[in-house]
């Protein structure tokens, strides 16, 4: 924790000196690099990390700024005042915006984020009161406990301070059960959502935190030029602050910091040197920029802070104190035998090819069921059909005796159930650590706020200790801190299963788990699944190798053209000839 607050540190101290030691003019590019950091966060945090691509932040920066000009020049209010009607607009039109857009998928968002953009800094324009494109003028001083905040030294002291705290908190957030949420949010939201996190929540969240830091740096902004017209809250300054976090490294928090420096000083020299060499030219360095943002994206995708970082010694990753945390509390087990979940007449059509048909199933608690059949038998369709991924035509499923069809994969997850996927979905980049605390999203309560303050601590570490307690039960114990994407596909396999470990399931479905493994990791394997069973979980398997289904099942159902072949024990179903005829030719 020491560690990660000395750059922070380090940010105050240059705020603090810089004044001290640079020219006037030097000392208000810096001022504009922390205004365009606050932004370039927030970007960060959307785009970067949650995924979102938006072109429309500049306007959030009007939104602060007008806000306090509005109130200041024409209602004599203080400038404090201001900000918090800034935020609280900001609010209200970031919510309203984000219900409306956030649904919004694929390059519909970023159109939609266009849209408002342009429409907010025409309002801007156009507004009465707003004074035009003209703008307002003669903004008053900012004043804190009898300290006028007037000169750009003044200012350098009160950015640097708002900076190190949005930089504080938000590193904060990314490290907690909230951040790991949002974490998913980019390339992983079906997986989230089975594992019971509201991915619907965490990007409106990620976009109101985003469009109030920009609303923070027009407040400044606005208090620092002492005017304000729409100019700087334009679609191309959006873009800009785009390319800023392209240039700095999209992901990650220090990038925004960076980018927003090298785009303000590199704009600063071309403006120099450009219309010397061009004669005189409006916004030439854009042309630079645009080839600039191009060779970034083509040599250094994320940006240029993670090359600086692989030549920079490796941060270590955050600790907690996991020995002395609470255990979280359990679900009680059903008793062994008792049906969990209970499929019956099942349909599921896909226009006009029918998936499944009259499909039914039942898996008891402390007892392994194994679905097999050849491919395009149905498997998946039953499993998302059961996982609430997909809805059925017709038919009914209840899960500890309550009716799920129909319901999210959220709230079946919530009931009990969790899963792993036929194809692995981990965060790559993340250690197993996280990965494997993402099954937990639901045991734990902290929001937002306790997060970002990291007032979460004791929550957190009882979530961590929980998710290292299930990976050295799965065997993993060593890679804790690993980063998922580079291990082995077996392991990942495992670390899935660890992750739905972590919920405190009833019902555990596995999407061919023992694909990918060797013989050594499928006998461990098995030997894992025999002790859930024995501690009462119930397991339902998709599984094309016969030998581990076989060796390991209490029951298995064969699946064929959508519908039921058969159903029994392993003897059975090796001994029926309906089923010997059509799959299990080879297995004695
Ligand atoms: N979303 C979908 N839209 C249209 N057809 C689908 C969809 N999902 C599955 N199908 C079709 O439904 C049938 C059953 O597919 P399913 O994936 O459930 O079989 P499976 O037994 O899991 O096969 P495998 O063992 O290869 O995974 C297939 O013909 C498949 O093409």
């Amino acid at each position: 924790m020491a560690l990660r607050l000395i750059p922070l540190l380090a940010l105050l101290l240059v705020a603090g000196l810089a004044p001290l030691v640079l020219p006037a003019f030097h000392v208000t590019l810096l001022n504009y690099i922390g205004l365009y950091s606050l932004v370039a966060l927030g970007l960060v945090l959307l785009t970067g990390i949650g995924g979102m691509t938006s072109f429309g932040q500049a306007a959030f920066v009007g939104i602060g700024a007008y806000a306090s000009a509005v109130l200041t020049t024409q209602y004599g209010l203080s400038p404090w005042l201001g900000l918090l009607a800034g935020l609280a607009i900001t609010l209200v039109v970031a919510t309203s915006l984000g219900l409306l857009t956030l649904r919004l998928a694929g390059h519909y968002l970023p159109i939609g984020t266009l849209a408002w953009g342009l429409a907010l800094f025409y309002l801007f324009g156009n507004l009465p009161g707003l004074g035009g494109f003209g703008g307002l003028q003669n903004l008053p001083n900012i004043e804190l406990l009898g300290w006028q905040i007037s000169g750009s030294a003044d200012f350098a002291v009160l950015i640097g301070l708002l900076l190190a705290a949005s930089l504080w908190l938000l590193d904060n957030l990314l490290h907690s059960r909230q951040g790991r949420a949002i974490r998913t949010l980019k390339e992983s939201a079906g997986m989230a959502e089975a594992m019971g996190i509201d991915t619907a929540r965490s990007r409106l969240q990620v976009f109101i935190i985003a469009a109030l830091l920009a609303a923070l740096s027009g407040w400044l902004y606005a208090h620092l030029q002492r005017v304000v017209n729409p100019t700087p809250f334009s679609v191309v300054m959006g873009i800009e602050y785009l390319f800023m976090i392209v240039l700095g490294g999209v992901a990650s928090l220090w990038g925004a910091l960076l980018g927003a420096a090298l785009l303000t000083l590199i704009k600063q020299v071309l403006q120099d040197v450009l219309p010397q060499l061009f004669g005189h030219a409006d916004n030439v360095e854009m042309i630079f920029f645009g080839v600039l943002v191009i060779l970034v994206l083509q040599y250094a995708r994320g940006g240029l802070l993670p090359v600086l970082r692989s030549v920079l010694p490796a941060s270590r990753p955050r600790t907690l104190a996991l020995d002395d945390a609470p255990a979280l509390p359990r679900r009680s087990m059903p008793a062994a035998g008792k049906p969990l979940m209970v499929a019956q007449g099942l349909l599921k059509q896909f226009g006009g090819l029918v998936a499944n048909k009259n499909m039914g199933l039942s898996v008891n608690a402390a007892e392994v069921t194994a679905l097999i059949g050849p491919n395009g038998a149905g498997k998946s369709t039953l499993f998302n059909l059961l996982s609430g991924v997909l809805t059925p035509n017709a038919g009914q499923i209840t899960f500890n005796g309550q009716r799920i069809e129909g319901l999210s994969p959220r709230a079946i997850a919530h009931l009990g159930v969790s899963r792993t996927f036929q194809h692995v979905r981990l965060l790559g980049e993340m250690s197993v650590l996280e990965n494997v605390a993402l099954g937990a999203h639901a045991r734990g309560k902290a929001g937002l706020l306790r997060s970002m303050l990291h007032l979460e601590r004791k929550e957190e570490a009882a979530l961590l200790a929980e998710a290292t307690r299930q990976i050295q039960r799965v065997g993993l114990g060593e890679y804790l801190h690993t980063p998922a994407g580079s291990l082995p596909l077996g392991q990942q396999r495992i670390v899935e299963i660890a992750r739905a470990l972590c919920s405190d399931p009833l019902l555990l479905l596995l999407d061919e788990p023992a694909a990918g493994l060797r013989h050594g990791e499928k006998q461990a394997l098995a030997q894992l699944l025999e002790q859930l069973r024995g501690e009462g979980l119930g397991v339902l398997l998709v599984e094309h190798d016969m030998e581990f289904v076989m060796g390991l099942a209490d029951h298995i159902v064969v699946m064929e053209f959508g519908q039921p072949l058969a159903s029994g024990t392993p003897l059975q179903i090796q001994q029926n000839p309906a089923v010997l005829a059509a799959y299990l030719g080879g297995v004695e």
